[in-house]
């Protein structure tokens, strides 16, 4: 198959509305997140019942806080994930499958860990294999394991795929953007980059975008790239994640489906 003319894509992309329906389709792929630190006990409780209540793939939260979490979402659909080697992104293997191993046994289902940034600065490719092998075996075949690749602070597009490429070969399940901590966060462009990797390898691996992306703008022009490199029904939850802590707001103004606010009553 030709590579996919990926300027020419984001451009159109870039033009993608975002309607009720966009945004009906956007909230059962988001990892509702929340990594400032400072959340309180209530504030991760809202946050599960938040997720529960409008039906979102995922929270994505502190290792600190799975337990709560684990309580709070029992029985339910939404999943629990959680960060490791995270944001700093080392290549201290050691730590990355220790924080992973710590998380799954603390309840999570889906581990976010950030790929060695300073080595594959340096050129060190390899090192995203072992890392991502490393963590595979602390985590188990069951749990997912995304790569955060950080992709605003690597800005090289060689660097980048060829980063992808050497964790989709070790058995990486997605491939995420960034991790909401660097200058810059998810762009087009990255992902445009990530989705032809995903692409080569048969859509096998999943996607997701993360870091900055606040409206249902935002998210419109995100799944219409998805769709223009994958085709269009391949994003679902199992493969295009959203991770973002504010972006539900908009989608449920969009899809309207405002919540009632002080009442903690549905929408
Ligand atoms: O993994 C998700 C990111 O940390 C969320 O970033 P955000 O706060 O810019 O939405």
């Amino acid at each position: 198959m030709p590579s996919p003319d990926l300027p020419a894509l984001i451009a159109r992309a870039r033009t993608a509305t975002a309607d009720a329906d966009l945004a009906t389709r956007a909230v059962p792929l988001l990892d509702l997140t929340s990594l400032r630190g400072d959340e309180s006990s209530t504030e991760i409780e809202a946050l599960c019942d938040r997720a529960e209540r409008h039906g979102t793939a995922a929270v994505c939260i502190y290792r600190a806080h799975l337990a709560l979490a684990r309580k709070r979402l029992a029985g339910g659909t939404v999943r629990l994930a959680t960060v490791a080697n995270f944001p700093d992104g080392s290549d201290d293997l050691a730590r990355a499958a220790e924080e992973t191993a710590a998380a799954v046994a603390a309840g999570a289902d889906e581990v976010d860990v950030v790929a060695p940034i300073q080595a594959i600065r340096d050129g060190d490719i390899g090192l995203v294999g072992e890392l991502v092998e490393a963590c595979r075996e602390a985590a188990g075949a069951r749990t997912t394991l995304k790569l955060i690749l950080e992709t605003g602070s690597l800005r090289e597009p060689d660097l980048i795929t060829a980063a992808a490429r050497t964790a989709v070969m070790a058995g990486i399940d997605f491939l995420k953007t960034s991790t909401g901590k660097a200058a810059v966060g998810a762009t087009l462009e990255a992902a445009a980059l990530l989705l032809a990797v995903i692409e080569e390898a048969g859509g096998r691996v999943g996607f997701k975008a993360a870091g900055g992306i606040r409206t249902a703008a935002d998210a419109a022009a995100y799944l219409a790239l998805a769709d223009a490199i994958m085709g269009p029904d391949w994003a679902s939850p199992r493969t295009f994640r959203f991770g973002a802590s504010s972006l539900l707001d908009d989608l449920l103004r969009v899809a309207g489906r405002e919540e009632a606010i002080g009442t903690g009553g549905s929408y």
